[in-house]
């Protein structure tokens, strides 16, 4: 199970968690990897931990102004992004375009999703992994795969039935150890985080606690 947490915009010391997740990441054997805000990825990145960009920008260099490049993402130290976040959606042309340039650039992709039905639109485009993230749950305190099991199931039978070969991840609500015991049992290959530890006044903690559901 791999382990992404995403830092949103939230208000935390991106290299406190980072260096957190470097070290519980070490300790444990876990992947866990850290996606903060575009202006940190390279201190982020310093710290030993991997690190995902929160999006890239669909187009190449040139007159983009305000775009995120993927090109720029990889030189200060991203191995990956997500793309689509339910709070950065993309229309299907530049979500294909984030996807390509991702490439490009030899970031590792995963494309998001708000249910069953856009995971296989999503892994149609071709990403290396999908993730469902119902908005409905985000940002609270039941995880997804507790509060509806099936979206999760829904989602990777919907993954397989395009491409095999695409991971399914879930996201929204997960904080504890027991959350990703039962995001694996439903099928998924990793869970996507903010808020558990973002918030969390013991990042390292919830961390730790995490890994033990792997
Ligand atoms: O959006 C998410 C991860 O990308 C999930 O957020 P929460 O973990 O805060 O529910």
């Amino acid at each position: 199970m791999f382990i992404l947490v995403n830092l949103k915009a939230y208000p935390c010391d991106p290299i406190e968690v980072a260096t957190a997740a470097r070290d519980v990441a070490e300790a444990s054997g876990a992947r866990i990897a850290v996606s903060p805000q575009a202006a940190d990825l390279a201190r982020v990145a310093e710290t030993g931990v991997e690190t995902w960009a929160q999006h890239v920008s669909p187009n190449e260099h040139g007159s983009h102004t305000g775009s995120t490049l993927a090109e720029a993402t990889a030189d200060n130290g991203a191995e990956g992004t997500l793309i689509n976040h339910s709070e950065k959606r993309l229309k299907l042309a530049d979500i294909d375009g984030s996807v390509r340039a991702a490439e490009r650039a030899d970031l590792e992709t995963i494309v998001c999703a708000n249910n069953p039905a856009q995971v296989g639109a999503a892994a149609a485009v071709g990403p290396d992994a999908v993730a469902v993230e119902p908005p409905e749950l985000i940002g609270g305190d039941v995880s997804v795969a507790t509060a509806d099991p099936g979206i999760v199931e829904d989602a990777v039978a919907a993954a397989e039935a395009v491409d095999p070969a695409v991971d399914v991840f879930c996201g929204a609500g997960v904080s504890t150890g027991e959350d990703v015991s039962t995001a694996g049992d439903l099928g998924a290959a990793g869970v996507l985080l903010a808020s558990g530890v973002a918030r969390a006044d013991d990042p390292e903690a919830v961390l730790e606690d995490l890994v033990s559901g792997i």
